[in-house]
């Protein structure tokens, strides 16, 4: 488990981190999602006690980073796929790594097999491509056979097999009872490979619940009616709060209500509706809209909508 409370993180005048708590449970994959720049590697180093906090404390199971007399059995991390010896192979880099902590060449043979590194191991780790670099990454990490695992970007690189292994692994090891925390600005493989999600924006947690929490947030929820009873019906809807959107004659997009309560409505009334659809919000509409204030680098133009204004976040999701 991974407990931050009131973390921050300045760096001179810039605050990359900015009082943030959270705790990402056991058992469970938790998303770790936000813009470029939001702060999800400094949240990170700062975990592994590889950035001081300027303020506020970070725990894994229990104790700071520093403080675990074996931390690599606790807490295993990939930050930065690049950081190895380029001239040493995978196979040395990993015997290097386990010898200077008490691990079993054993156990390196077993990480090796468990990231398909076998065909390249004994081939120099400064040769290896992107996805190959990422695997050796996640076998450091894995190293220790660690309770917590810290991937940040894991898939970055990666071809689709190996985001799909990715996916199984982080699964698979939540399903062992692993902590597992993992960063990524790719929302549609957050959406299928997390549980939950703490989304940050500018060092700020923005989010922090289920996955379709997030997605069904809030009173977002809308559904596409179609109905030639309109002014009977409309006026109910707005009475209870529901906002409408007409879309053409006799079809409207209602949201702040759910598509039963639409139906029941109706149904009591006996007004014939002749078409009501939910309308799915993906996790990156979801994200997006969540997001939208808290982008550090926008781009411009191109774009099929102008930098909206603020809007509301997800109520009750905002820390
Ligand atoms: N060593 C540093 N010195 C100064 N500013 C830093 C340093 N490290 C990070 N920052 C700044 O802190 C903010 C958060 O950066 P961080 O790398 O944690 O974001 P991120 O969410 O991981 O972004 P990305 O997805 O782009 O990797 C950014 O504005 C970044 O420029």
């Amino acid at each position: 488990m991974i407990e931050a409370h009131g973390l921050s993180k300045r760096y001179g005048a810039k605050t990359a981190v900015d009082n943030v708590s959270f705790t990402v449970q056991p058992g469970k994959v938790t998303g770790f999602l936000g813009p470029n720049g939001a702060g999800k590697s400094t949240t990170m180093r700062m975990i592994v006690g590889l950035d001081r906090p300027s303020a506020g404390t970070v725990t894994v199971n229990g104790a700071p980073y520093a403080r675990h007399k074996a931390p690599l059995h606790e807490v295993g991390a990939l930050l930065d796929a690049k950081a190895v010896h380029t001239r040493r192979s995978a196979y040395n880099h990993l015997r290097a790594m386990a010898a200077t902590h008490g691990i079993s060449n054993k156990r390196v043979n077993e990480v090796i097999e468990l990231t398909g590194l076998e065909p390249v191991a004994k081939k120099r780790v400064g040769g290896f491509s992107l996805g190959m670099g990422q695997r050796l990454g996640i076998a450091v990490a894995m190293l220790g056979d660690p309770s917590t695992l810290i991937l940040d970007e894991p898939v970055n690189g990666l071809d689709p097999e190996g985001v799909l292994w990715v996916r199984n692994l982080a699964r698979g090891l939540a399903a062992e009872g692993r902590t597992v925390f993992l960063s990524s600005h790719l929302m549609s493989e957050m959406a299928v490979t997390a549980d939950h999600l703490i989304v940050i924006g500018r060092g700020r947690i923005i989010a922090d619940a289920p996955i379709q929490d997030i997605i069904d947030g809030g009173g977002r929820q809308r559904t596409r009616v179609r109905t030639d009873n309109a002014a009977d019906l409309l006026p109910v809807l707005e009475g209870q709060g529901a906002e409408i959107n007409r879309l053409e004659d006799g079809l409207f997009e209602i949201s702040g209500t759910d598509s039963r309560a639409i139906a029941e409505i109706a149904l009591d009334r006996r007004i014939l509706l002749t078409e009501l659809t939910p309308i799915q919000v993906s996790l990156e509409d979801a994200y997006m809209e969540l997001t939208r204030d808290d982008v550090e680098y926008k781009s411009h133009g191109f774009s099929q909508e102008p930098a909206a204004a603020a809007e509301p976040v997800v109520e009750g999701t905002r820390a």
